[in-house]
Order: C-alpha cells, then sequence, then structure tokens
C-alpha cells in the first residue's frame, strides 16, 4: 500500500453558526490523482485550507505527512491557489527567483513555451500561460504532495490537456495530488474521486462506483420547449443537455403523467446517469 500523505478526520470549518465543512474524512497516498469535486460553495476550498494549515479546524484532525500541517511540513508541497498565487507585477523571471530563494531550491527552467515570456509581467500573460508559471512555480522545490484549486479553470482545451500532462507526471514521480476541478472530463483522469455537497462528503471512488446504479430518463420530443416547461411546472428536477431534456434519479410515472396532462406525446427512454447527474441527486439529497 502506498504511503499516506495527507488527509483529515472528522475535519470541520464553521464560520459563525454556518458550517462551511461537515465531518470530512479524506486520504491522499502517494502517486495518486485524487479529484475534488462539488458544486460552488460546497466547501472544497475551505477543506484544501485546512489541509494546508491555512485555516484551523473547528473540530477534527488534519494529518500533512504525518503531523500537523506546520511550516515544517508546508515546504513539503506545492500548492497552486485558486487565483493563483503569483506577483501580477512581477516578470515571469522574477516570481520564479522569488519563489525558488524562498525554497532554497535552484531556479527553475522555463518550458520551451514559456521561455519567451521571461521578462513580461505575469499579470500581462494569458490566463492560460499564467497558470502554468504557477505551475512551475509550485513544482520547483519537486514537492511530495499538489494541492492544485481549480487549476485549468478558464484556459483552453490545449493548456488544459497541458496542465493535465504536468498533474500525471508528478504523480509518476510518487507525488501525491489533491485537485479541484468543474471539469468533468478533468475527473475522469483522476485515479480516484471524492464528491462534496453542502460541506460533507457525500460518495467517494471512481466515476463508475459514484455513478453507482442511478439512472436518468431522457426525454425525446419535437418540442423540447414544451416538454421542458411542462416539467419545469409539475416542480420536476430537469437538466436540458443541448436540446435533450433528461431527469436524473426520477420515477418515470410521475414524468409521464406530467407530460400527459399537458398534452406532450414524448418517448422517454431509460438510460445510465452521467457523472454530472449523479452530482446533481447527490447534491439535492444533502440540501440542507
Ligand atoms: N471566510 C469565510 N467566512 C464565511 N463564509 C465562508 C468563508 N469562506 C468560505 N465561506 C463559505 O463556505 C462555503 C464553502 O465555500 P468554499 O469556498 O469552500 O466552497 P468551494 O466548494 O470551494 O466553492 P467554489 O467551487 O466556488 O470555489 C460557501 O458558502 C462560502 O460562502
Amino acid at each position: 500500500m502506498s504511503e499516506r500523505i495527507l488527509g483529515t478526520r472528522g475535519a470541520t470549518r464553521r464560520f459563525g453558526s454556518f458550517t462551511a465543512v461537515d465531518s470530512v474524512d479524506i486520504d491522499v497516498s502517494a502517486g495518486e490523482v485524487v479529484g475534488l469535486l462539488g458544486a460552488n460553495g460546497a466547501g472544497k476550498t475551505t477543506l484544501i485550507r485546512m489541509v494546508l494549515g491555512l485555516l484551523a479546524p473547528s473540530a477534527g484532525d488534519v494529518t500533512l505527512f504525518d503531523g500537523p500541517p506546520d511550516l515544517q511540513r508546508r515546504a513539503r508541497l506545492g500548492y497552486v491557489p485558486q487565483n493563483l498565487g503569483l506577483y501580477r507585477d512581477m516578470t515571469v523571471a522574477e516570481n520564479l527567483q522569488f519563489s525558488a530563494e524562498s525554497y532554497g531550491v535552484p531556479e527553475p527552467t522555463l518550458p520551451a513555451g514559456l521561455a519567451t515570456h521571461a521578462n513580461t509581467l505575469v499579470g500581462d500573460l494569458p490566463l492560460g500561460s499564467q497558470r502554468q508559471v504557477a505551475f512551475v512555480v509550485a513544482l520547483a522545490h519537486a514537492p511530495e504532495a499538489l494541492i492544485l484549486d481549480e487549476p485549468t479553470s478558464g484556459v483552453d482545451a490545449l493548456s488544459r490537456a497541458r496542465l493535465w500532462d504536468t498533474i500525471r507526471e508528478q504523480a509518476d514521480r510518487g507525488a501525491g495530488v489533491l485537485v479541484t476541478t468543474h471539469y468533468m472530463e478533468e475527473a475522469q483522469q483522476c485515479d480516484r474521486l471524492l464528491l462534496m455537497a453542502d460541506g460533507r462528503l457525500v460518495a467517494s471512488g471512481d466515476e463508475d462506483a459514484i455513478i453507482g446504479d442511478t439512472h436518468t430518463i431522457a426525454v425525446h420530443c419535437a418540442d423540447w420547449g414544451r416538454a421542458f416547461a411542462a416539467l419545469n411546472d409539475a416542480g420536476i428536477p430537469v437538466i436540458l443537455s443541448g436540446r435533450a431534456i433528461r431527469v436524473p434519479d426520477t420515477d418515470e410515472r410521475d414524468l409521464r403523467s406530467a407530460l400527459t396532462s399537458a398534452g406532450i406525446d414524448a418517448e422517454l427512454e431509460d438510460v445510465r446517469a452521467t457523472i454530472e447527474e449523479r452530482m446533481l441527486t447527490l447534491a439535492r439529497a444533502a440540501g440542507r
């Protein structure tokens, strides 16, 4: 079994009377990429900030490299926050130099695509390049753990694929990676997924295990607009995927009855839910 790099037991964080993270247990081992998924506000960043030692838990324990997440242990991990944590009014080279000096490691070499930007102010770079720089900075000291908070948000598909190559390389050399994402095609690149909803961990495992036997009814209908409105009016939570209407985890009879009452002729097909649809049903069930 691989060495456990970080973990939480009953990790809870309250802000006043609001519980942002509620009794969460997670583990990340060396060499694995663990995806942390959940809607906006599910508690992912708050959990990450506790793991990083930037936020004290209100209850429960956080372990990083077999101890508390103190400064010494934090120096062994690389972190790319949502806002990247770079100095936007310094050049790429200055950012690299500053970070290398802070960690006492040699200055990293810029990948080919970034080399021409060494003297560009970080704030003047396109977002995709800024994210690449943030990765170079976070990886300069060959961290044993990597924590990435929406590392590819807002970048094009090619840059995303490159960043994922880097993430996989880091896991292959033995780092444990915890990464949050809103992109489901990225979730598929993870070895394991953790799903949060309303502060709680509501599912874990690979995509197949998380979807389990959750089914969706696909509604095939010439007038999809009317069908959508009728189901909405009947209080049935509908997903519109392009022009296809999908209703996860529902009773087909309720659906049929809502459509018939509205005089809509539709063909109903029972299909396996997608991971997004499973997330929605779990989030609904966890709703406080
Ligand atoms: N310092 C704070 N004070 C009060 N509430 C907070 C604070 N930080 C976070 N929250 C609340 O805790 C909840 C969880 O926030 P968090 O940022 O952890 O969610 P998230 O899953 O990371 O969302 P996103 O995907 O949008 O980043 C939200 O309702 C947020 O408003």
